[in-house]
């Protein structure tokens, strides 16, 4: 039996299996809460994009946000399905040469990046750097010029799209902090400054308009307003990119209100846009770059807690209390992100009460989900939260002092500890006495 639209089987137990393995099993040998994945999940929503593109005969590089969900493991499977990776910081830089991912496939992100995150792509030999504001074309002039390299490099642009998201996972709009103005003339200002750099191979453009987007208008409205401008630099400059990267924000299914397209079909629909523009336009087709980040660790993922407290407060709401909340998942408290679960251990078990979840924290914000179906419910039964394979682990933190909880792989029947749970010792451990 599939669970309600989720990847997930209920085995002859009754109890919700990930990846062949009976989750009440791992809650008791690794303890809770616990996120798990079910990698042949991870490994199905890569081979969807790199297929596709391959199935279209169109050069690609689809490269993996590890801002999602970044872990030595995690990049080594997505290494092994053949992706590139995407990296916004020194310490996602960091975790992807500890996991030895060919650095040649690798895109530097980042909104401010320092001159030591610079330099540490510069002397990793990276694939790409993505620049995104004139300060950081300034220091990688500078730093180019003393290291006495060449560097493939990108130009982010805010093609001004507002996508149906989250206002705080929007990043496509005019006021957004991210890239170069198309509209304002910034980015004919960066393109002067990038194209003829003698350390500097100036590749293309990059957008990323957002994330959770279900529709593929939007892309197109992208694609057409990056050629409006190739279209300008060729007339002046007879420029011709080699690559364009049309960014991650694939929506995928949290709740059975969001209606996701098949992966492919963005693809073909990003490969139909830039093939008639690039015809229009009478260059050949630039490569194409993505960049999905919670389509392919978003419905991989599955967080597990034990049901602590109850509390019913007459004709207003029935609580159940479980043994994490907004500290491994604050997507909740954050954007109001809504998620479906199911008792673990009573998974074929029909709903008889409506109750909400509620975290740990001293936080009445600490909800992490509203009104929903559940059968009986018990002190120390297993609630599994789905769809938190994506910006859960990555975004966990330590209000009121929780550890981090460990990360377990499960894949054809075997279970594999990828991310030990922090101890307290763990969280203490950079504190230093004052006495
Ligand atoms: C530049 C860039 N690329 C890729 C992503 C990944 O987005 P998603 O996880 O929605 O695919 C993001 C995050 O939204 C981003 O800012
Ligand atoms: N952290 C966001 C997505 C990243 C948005 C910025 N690039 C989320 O959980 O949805």
């Amino acid at each position: 039996m599939i669970i309600n639209n989720h990847p997930f089987q209920v085995n002859q137990r009754g109890h919700l299996e990930i990846g062949g393995i009976d989750t009440i099993d791992l809650a008791k040998k690794y303890g809770t809460p616990l996120y798990v994945y079910d990698v042949s999940i991870i490994r199905d929503n890569c081979k969807s994009f790199v297929n596709t593109f391959n199935e279209l005969d169109v050069q690609a590089q689809v490269a993996y946000a590890s801002k999602a969900f970044s872990s030595i493991a995690m990049l080594q499977v997505v290494n092994q399905e053949g992706l590139s990776l995407d990296v916004v910081s020194e310490g996602e830089l960091f975790t992807a040469l500890q996991a030895n991912f060919p650095p040649e496939k690798i895109h530097v992100h980042g909104n401010n990046k320092s001159v030591q995150e610079l330099s540490m792509a510069i002397e990793s030999n990276v694939g790409c750097i993505v620049v995104d504001n004139f300060y950081e074309i300034e220091l990688l002039d500078r730093l180019l010029r003393s290291y006495n390299k060449k560097i493939d490099v990108l130009m982010r642009v805010t093609p001004g799209i507002v996508s149906k998201t989250h206002q705080y996972i929007m990043t496509g709009n005019e006021d957004s902090k991210f890239g170069f103005n198309l509209q304002n003339g910034q980015a004919d200002k960066a393109f002067e400054l990038l194209h003829n750099h003698e350390h500097i191979r100036f590749k293309g453009l990059h957008c990323h308009i957002g994330s959770q987007i279900f529709e593929t208008d939007r892309f197109k409205t992208a694609t057409d307003m990056l050629f409006k401008q190739l279209s300008k630099w060729k007339s002046l400059d007879n420029y011709v990119p080699e690559v364009l990267n049309l960014g991650g924000g694939f929506g995928i299914r949290y709740t059975v209100n969001d209606k996701p397209l098949q992966l492919k079909n963005y693809v073909e629909a990003l490969v139909s846009a830039v093939k008639l523009h690039a015809d229009e336009l009478h260059i050949p087709m630039p490569e194409i770059w993505i960049e999905p980040g919670r389509s392919i660790a978003g419905n991989a993922g599955i967080t597990l807690y034990t049901v602590g407290s109850m509390k019913k407060i007459p004709g207003i709401r029935d609580y159940i209390s479980v043994d994490g909340g907004m500290t491994d998942n604050l997507r909740p408290a954050l954007y109001q992100a809504k998620y479906e679960g199911v008792i673990a251990n009573k998974a074929n078990q029909a709903a008889i009460q409506t109750v909400s979840v509620a975290g740990k924290c001293c936080e009445s914000g600490d909800m992490l989900i509203k009104d929903l179906p559940v059968p009986d419910v018990e002190n120390g039964d297993i609630f599994a939260v789905f769809s938190t394979g994506a910006y859960g682990y990555s975004m966990a933190n330590h209000y009121n002092r929780f550890p981090n909880p460990a990360v377990v792989f499960a894949e054809n029947g075997k279970d594999k500890l990828v991310v030990r749970r922090e101890t307290y010792h763990d969280v203490v451990k950079n504190d230093l006495s004052y006495e």
